[in-house]
């Protein structure tokens, strides 16, 4: 389950983790502003609008209710007293713009609280009752009998005062919602503002993560790449690159990792080959050099003793023109193998040059190299030599040991010694082994 989840992230593209990462980066602004923009608008701009639209709807038809009232009030008194008719028309413009308001206040669907509704119905019929004892003194002459006008006006004015506390009930009950209102909209700013806080912490946070992405896929995979390619160009050939993600960059890395081990492997080959004599697959002369120069100086540290044995193949352009130049090859692979199986792990042979050997013996002191060289004459003469796959002959070989530092302190000494011990043994016959001596 992990495994595959983790294969799934591994396979998705460059462009999928730079895409997620803008888009984590950028959504939370976006996804800010369209919350701000719907709860501004749903929890703060719309009861504003709210507040507003009642005010204009219906505080100011009740004020002009509350206002005409009191002005229908004083005229039908006013009447009652002195019976002017201005007083009549006084009376019947201010009638008519309470009926205005009151149907201004019935066309306007009032949501605003839920007994609103209630209360104009009975102030409106409250009105009416109003009107008609409005109407009943309005009709009264001037020089009727004073006890009727005044119980006449008392019942008006009853009625009245009734009608102006229920406007002033309904002012009221106004005036406590729209407190309500305002409350409510402090309170939802208040929430607003912790969820602002709330939401720009997490566009933040979301915004970082954004960033993370963006840096784990692209800049920390290429600084991987670059810190790989510098480490391999200063040698270290040890370092792998590892990137997980994205999978474009995983592929180069794998890329550069296998090319770096090819480059490695075709390098070992290349120095194996450069230190190899092609012929017998001995070393050569130049990994000979390298190597006596090494041993000589550990030998110098280290104070003890080590000895070359140069060998050479009796008579060998004799055997070349016997048996041919390839059949003179076989005889040299022959006798390189001898040299080989019959050495230590720590002995090294190497091809010096045309039909001659030389072995190094690190810490062999001259007796014992001088056994040596003796079994390697006697492995050389006894083994058989095939050619084209007959058993056609055995060669010797005679040879020439030095020690260090006995016979010689330098590289240069050692082989002139030893090359010299061999001039010896050529000289003395061939097939044997001479010792170097310090004289000559
Ligand atoms: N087949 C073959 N012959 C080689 C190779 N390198 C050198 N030779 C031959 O080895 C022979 C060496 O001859 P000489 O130096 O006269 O020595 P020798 O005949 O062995 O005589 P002594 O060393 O005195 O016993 C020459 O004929 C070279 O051509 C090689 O790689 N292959």
């Amino acid at each position: 389950m992990y495994q595959n989840a983790v294969r799934f992230w591994q396979k998705r593209s460059l462009r999928f983790w730079l895409t997620s990462g803008l888009v984590m980066t950028i959504s939370p602004f976006i996804a800010f502003s369209i919350l701000t923009y719907l709860f501004v608008n749903e929890r703060i701009v719309s009861p504003l609008l709210t507040l507003s639209s009642e005010q204009l709807g219906i505080l100011s038809p009740v004020n002009a209710l509350q206002k005409n009232a009191w002005d229908v009030s004083r005229a039908i008194t006013n009447f009652a007293i002195d019976g002017d008719a201005n007083y009549r028309a006084e009376y019947t413009a201010h009638a008519q713009q309470i009926d205005d308001a009151f149907s201004q206040l019935n066309q306007s669907p009032s949501l605003v609280y839920s007994r609103l509704n209630e209360d104009l119905s009975i102030a409106q019929q409250q009105w009416t009752k109003v009107a008609s004892h409005s109407e009943v003194i309005l009709a009264m002459p001037h020089n009727h009998d004073y006890s009727e006008s005044g119980s006449r006006v008392i019942e008006f004015e009853n009625e009245i005062n009734k009608l102006g506390y229920e406007l002033e009930q309904i002012y009221e009950d106004l005036q406590q919602h729209n407190k309500q209102l305002h409350h409510q909209v402090i309170e939802t700013i208040e929430q607003a503002e912790r969820m602002y806080v709330l939401v720009l912490f997490l566009a933040l946070l979301l915004g970082l993560l954004g960033l993370v992405i963006i840096n784990r896929s692209l800049l920390s995979s290429m600084d991987k790449l670059t810190e790989g390619a510098s480490k391999f160009a200063t040698g270290d050939t040890n370092h792998h690159i590892d990137i997980g993600i994205p999978v474009e960059m995983a592929s180069v890395a794998h890329t550069f990792n296998s090319m770096k081990n090819k480059i490695i492997e075709q390098h070992k080959a290349l120095k194996l080959v450069a230190n190899m004599d092609g012929l017998t697959g001995l070393l050569n002369r130049r990994k000979f050099d390298e190597q006596i120069d090494q041993e000589i100086k550990l030998a110098q540290q280290g104070h003890y003793p080590i000895s070359i044995i140069i060998l050479d193949i009796d008579h060998f352009k004799q055997f070349n023109d016997t048996y041919g130049h390839l059949g003179g090859d076989e005889a040299l692979k022959t006798v390189a193998q001898t040299l080989a199986k019959s050495l230590g792990s720590n002995d090294k042979a190497c091809r010096y040059g045309g039909e001659e050997f030389v072995v190094i013996l690190p810490h062999c002191a001259s007796s014992t190299a001088l056994r040596i060289a003796e079994k390697l004459r006697q492995c050389v003469a006894s083994q058989v030599i095939i050619i084209e796959e007959r058993k056609v002959t055995t060669l010797t070989a005679s040879s020439g040991v030095a020690t260090f530092p006995e016979h010689g302190q330098t590289t240069q000494m050692l082989i002139k010694r030893a090359d010299q011990a061999l001039y010896k043994a050529k000289a003395s016959g061939r097939n044997r082994v001479m010792m170097a001596t310090i004289n000559c």
